[in-house]
């Protein structure tokens, strides 16, 4: 029932769902996401090589879904990624966004302080079975920054929100390839790297995080276009913005940087 349905803080305030302070599972413990990256402290660590993306450069036509939290688009496991410091291949599963309608706390993860309009996760499961579940998933997130550029990758998605304004409306998403939404490959050989959670319930203590350092260009309108065409409800009555959790501690772990 929605009383017990977990949900964002702007949710909680005017309906009786669980808000981030009473998330329950592994949410209330001390290896969660997201966080700030104080980059001055960030260890480099020359493991942490060139990402290879393979099925990245595919276009598919895809499935998108307001689940109610976010937009998501299912990724059919034709795309995965190696290296980039990770132990085996991942396949991508979905991805899926958290953001504003301000353009600087839209973002979950933060650079030294600094928050984005959005933050784009591309999320990722190890193809083999292993006994580490540290590092079960594989989250790729992209800080996004708004500006007069129009990006032509996120186009597909951005014409599909508005056949999605409720929860669990699905729609398909024009041919997109995930490099096309993406900064330059050559731009992506920056990156943070530490161990954290699903940063929505039960807040898994199982992934293994990349924040690149590059973010991703957004006009301005691109970006309106989420927190003007999607909802939380399906009265309509409440936006789809700010599904971002707070910040997390860090605790004793380090955060490492390619
Ligand atoms: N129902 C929903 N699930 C998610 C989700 C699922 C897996 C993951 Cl890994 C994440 S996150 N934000 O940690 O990348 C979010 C969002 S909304
Ligand atoms: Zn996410």
């Amino acid at each position: 029932a929605a009383d017990s349905h977990w949900c964002y803080e702007i949710q909680a305030k005017n309906s009786n769902c669980h808000g981030p302070d009473q998330w329950t599972g592994d949410c209330q413990k001390s290896h969660q996401s997201p966080i700030n990256i104080v980059t001055a402290k960030a260890k480099v660590n020359h493991d942490l090589g060139q990402f290879s993306f393979s099925g990245y450069n595919k276009k598919e036509k895809r499935t998108a879904t307001n689940n109610g939290h976010s937009v998501m688009v299912l990724l059919g496991s034709e795309a995965s990624i190696a290296g980039g410091g990770l132990d085996v291949p991942y396949q991508a599963t979905q991805l899926h966004l958290h953001w504003s309608q301000e353009q600087d706390r839209g973002s979950e993860h933060s650079l030294d302080g600094e928050r984005f309009a959005m933050e784009m996760h591309i999320v990722h499961v190890k193809q083999e079975k292993s006994n580490d579940a540290r590092n079960k998933i594989a989250v790729l997130a992209f800080l996004v920054e708004v500006g007069d550029q129009v990006n032509k990758g996120f186009q597909p998605l951005v014409e599909a929100l508005s056949h999605i304004p409720k929860p669990d409306m699905s729609t398909t998403v024009n041919e997109t390839s995930l490099l096309d939404m993406l900064p330059e490959e050559k731009k992506l050989r920056h990156y943070f790297r530490y161990l954290g959670s699903l940063t929505t319930p039960n807040c898994d203590e199982t992934v293994v995080w990349t924040v690149f350092q590059e973010p991703i260009q957004l006009h301005k309108d691109q970006f309106l276009e989420f927190s003007q065409k999607l909802y939380y409800d399906k009265n309509k009555t409440l936006a789809m913005k700010d599904n971002v959790r707070p910040l997390q501690r860090l605790g004793a772990r380090q955060v490492h940087r390619s």
